[in-house]
């Protein structure tokens, strides 16, 4: 069967954690920042190192079978492009700011100012959608930097932790979208038994994110209320400790309640509590 091809990301934001995720789901293949392609060792696979404003373009005209790329620029490009999965990096939001001392308030308040963005057909639908009549500056870069340099009154840019508009004295004034990395897939791929086979690792890798491993002791007495609380679990496995009267109980605990069930835990009777690192999880 012919090898598929995925782009992601040469370098910036979403390069690294691409790489990694497909390492993490067992492919060989040399990282070299000099090399456009490759192809991985152990699976039908070539990876194209591309900008990503590039991938989705790719994608949707089989050029690339597969890519890894933000939301917002699926929607920038709007590329015919099938989501696959959401990978849960690359978080982050397209907002509307301003400048701190701005006298714009209100989204009317953009009427007949200029706007400075990279995401020109993200911005004009938003502004469409409250109809607001604005100027959209299309600029590729270092956004943040325009209204200082009286280019622009407010900008449309991507937002994580805030730092950039903070230090060029700007402030998040409105939501335009939010966005996280997608493997997106050419819309005649689907049903492909290698993408089947990779989306199968890659579910395994995602999934085992969102657990830790467990390993707690007990008295057998109060074994009745521990294995109470992991309900839900498929029943946890207990194994007799050397000392009369103990168990051991191993388990797989959900990243998201997993203070709450700890300490509910440590109050059940579980001592000596132990936790790891889940690498895959295979359903
Ligand atoms: N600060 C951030 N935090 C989290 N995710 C981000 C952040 N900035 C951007 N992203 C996401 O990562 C993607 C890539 O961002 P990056 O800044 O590397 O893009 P770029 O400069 O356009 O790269 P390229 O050189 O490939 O064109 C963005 O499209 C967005 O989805
Ligand atoms: O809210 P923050 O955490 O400060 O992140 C936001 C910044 O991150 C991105 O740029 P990046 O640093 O990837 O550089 P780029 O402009 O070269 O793409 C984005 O374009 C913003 O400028
Ligand atoms: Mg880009």
């Amino acid at each position: 069967m012919k090898n598929l091809k995925i782009a992601i990301q040469k370098s910036g934001r979403l390069n690294e954690k691409s790489v990694q995720l497909l390492k993490n789901c067992g492919l060989n293949f040399e990282n070299y920042k000099s090399s456009l392609i490759t192809t991985v060792g152990n699976f039908p696979l070539e990876i194209l190192f591309l900008r990503d404003d590039d991938i989705p373009g790719y994608v949707a005209q089989g050029i690339a079978d597969l890519g890894i790329v933000g939301e917002n620029v699926i929607d920038e490009t709007q590329a015919q492009v099938e989501y696959v999965q959401r990978l849960g990096f690359g978080k982050c939001n397209l907002k509307l700011a301003i400048p701190k001392d701005s006298d714009i308030q209100d989204l009317k308040d953009l009427n007949g100012k200029a706007i400075a963005t990279s995401y020109p057909v993200i911005l004009q639908q938003f502004l469409d959608e409250y109809k607001i009549k604005a100027e959209i500056r299309e600029i590729s870069g270092s956004v943040e930097i325009s209204p200082g340099l009286g280019l622009a009154d407010a900008i449309c840019d991507i937002v994580s932790t805030g730092g950039t508009l903070k230090s060029n004295g700007l402030k998040p004034f409105a939501d335009v979208r939010s966005s996280e990395a997608i493997l997106v897939g050419n819309k005649n791929l689907l049903g492909n038994p290698i993408l089947t086979e990779l989306l199968q690792r890659i579910q395994s890798v995602l999934l085992a994110k969102e657990v830790k491993y467990v390993v707690l002791n007990v008295e057998k007495i109060n074994l009745p209320k521990i294995t109470e609380l992991l309900r839900g679990v498929k029943s946890p496995t207990v194994v007799p400790l050397a000392e009369e009267g103990w168990v051991a109980v191993h388990t797989v605990i959900s990243e998201e309640d997993f203070w709450e069930k700890i300490n509910r835990l440590k109050t059940a009777g579980a001592q000596g509590i132990v936790v790891m690192p889940v690498e895959k999880v295979i359903m």
